[in-house]
């Protein structure tokens, strides 16, 4: 096959670009955060290794232990074994620290990175799941011998359900395949299918030696002068960050505060945007409009909240709000309707029923809701097959009609406004999370999503976190280990 196929296999279409094309690269703000995923022995900790070794983040008495201990020792070619750099982890958890994900920090010129290390056999853990609802891009190991396995796929859906839009696979152990470039345009290819029917389309597959650092953050250009594409760390220092929230100001009404004759104030913590003394908003549902006339914290009066910031709003004119009301930016507005398609997940024994009504909670509101199973993601296959009733754990596509007006926007654009859980009115148990996907005419039938869109969900991390812990998942998708969460 022509060397030229290459690039054009990672970047096939326009869409690749933000990957691999061409760009100035500046070094962010904000670190690059990506996890890793592979089957056992597939190479994580030597790729991680390798990256830490080759950028020079591993410290100067670690190194040296490194060369000391094991000049042919470890393996068959007489290089270090770079997995031992993450054996301090390990040693760590055996004394009891608590110490429950690593994420190890490396830089080059152009940019920084976190990666979210779970070392061992430990894949799909809570941890995992938290690392990956933050991160950026998944890296997908696969052995060059063994191509794509059932397990590849698995990651990459979960994956691609954490959200994560951007894939870069490494074909590991390519020195092992002799460097068959054919072997590696099939697997390249193969998962770019996988990886599109997952509404994934930034991918770049690249040939690395973990243990030989080929192509890792140095060419292989001696052995592989077939491949013309990134490296691992070219490909990561191009890549683009996710941003959680693309709304304007949102603030979802906890609580109203009257402390004395004349003061009004409005409480809850800001959900999406930011906001300004003068700035003009919406109050949702009633649509009456006003402007601000201060932000008070605490004792404090601010010129200014954002995101995550707990408030109190003035307005500066009397307006009848209550708790459960959305106070919004007046010109991104969120979706008013009585009629929206979501996902789920369903936690409950009993699964989601057709029909039957829940209480549906987001934030502090608190609605009646009749759900509609209209699809299931079965995760074996991938496929979303028409389902009338979601069973426990399942993943699917619901259509939700309310009695009185929601106020959402689409999870993709906000997760804390996008996302809500069911509770059975009679157990008063959460049975379901979902994801708002988009309003819809409650007269219409479902407006099917195209393929590509259907199959890229996106869940909140606790979710996955309790879908995780099921026993389904325990079967379908690996070892299960619970742990703290992420602290920065
Ligand atoms: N020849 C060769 N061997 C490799 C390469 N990458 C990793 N290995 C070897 O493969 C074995 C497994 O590598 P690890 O990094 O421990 O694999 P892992 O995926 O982290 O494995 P677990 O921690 O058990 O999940 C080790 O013996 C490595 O030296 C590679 O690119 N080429």
């Amino acid at each position: 096959m022509s060397s030229q196929l290459l690039p054009r296999l990672a970047q096939e279409d326009e869409s690749t670009d933000a990957l691999s094309g061409p760009q100035t690269v500046t070094r962010q703000a904000r670190p690059l955060r990506f996890i890793t995923c592979g089957s056992v022995d597939d190479g994580k900790s030597t790729l991680i290794g390798r990256l830490l070794w080759d950028t020079k983040a591993v410290k100067e008495d670690q190194a040296a232990t490194l060369r000391r201990d094991s000049t042919g020792q470890h393996n068959e070619l007489g290089l270090p074994d770079f997995a031992r750099l993450l054996d301090g982890l390990q040693a760590e958890r055996e004394q009891g620290i608590t110490i429950d994900v690593a994420y190890r920090y490396f830089a080059t010129d152009r940019r920084s990175f976190i990666v979210a290390d779970t070392p061992g056999h430990v894949q799909y853990t809570r941890n995992m799941a938290t690392g990956a609802s933050t991160a950026d891009l998944a890296v997908l190991l696969v052995d060059a011998r063994a191509g794509i396995l059932e397990q590849t796929r698995r990651h990459a859906t979960i994956a691609a359900l954490m959200g994560i839009r951007q894939f870069v696979l490494a074909v590991n152990k390519i020195d092992l395949a002799h460097y068959d470039e054919a072997g590696f345009q099939a697997i390249a290819r193969e998962f770019r299918e996988i990886a599109l029917s997952l509404g994934v389309r930034q991918i770049t597959a690249i040939p690395v030696s973990a243990l030989k650092g080929e192509n890792i953050v140095l060419r292989g250009d001696d052995v592989m002068p077939w491949y013309s594409g990134p490296t691992l760390v070219e490909t990561l220092e191009k890549a683009t960050q996710r941003t959680g929230q693309s709304t304007g100001f949102r603030l979802p009404v906890q609580r109203v505060s009257r402390p004395g004759e004349g003061f009004r104030g409005y409480q809850g913590t800001v959900a999406g945007g930011s906001i300004k003394p003068g700035d003009s908003v919406v109050v949702l549902p009633s649509g009456v409009e006003a402007n601000v006339k201060a932000i008070v914290t605490y004792d404090l009066v601010r010129n200014a909240a954002v995101s995550g910031d707990a408030i109190t709003l003035v307005l500066d004119r009397p307006v009848d709000i209550s708790r459960g009301d959305m106070i919004a930016a007046i010109d991104q507005r969120p979706q008013t309707g009585r009629a929206f398609t979501a996902r789920l997940v369903a936690l409950s024994p009993d699964g989601i029923v057709p029909g039957k009504r829940y209480w549906l909670k987001a934030g502090s509101r608190r609605q009646r809701v009749m759900v509609r199973p209209v699809s299931a993601l079965d995760l074996a296959t991938g496929n979303w097959d028409d389902a009338a009733v979601l069973a426990l754990n399942g993943i699917g596509v619901v259509e939700l009609d309310f009695e009185e007006d929601a106020i959402f926007d689409a999870y993709e654009t906000n997760r804390e406004t996008g996302a809500f859980i069911l509770i059975d009115p009679d157990t008063l148990n959460t049975v379901a999370g979902g994801m708002i996907d988009s309003r819809r005419s409650r007269s219409g039938r479902f407006d099917a999503l195209p393929d590509a869109d259907r199959a890229s969900i996106t869940l909140p991390a606790r979710l996955i976190e309790a879908f995780l812990k099921t026993e389904f998942a325990r079967a379908h998708v690996g070892e299960i280990r619970v742990t703290r969460g992420e602290k920065e």
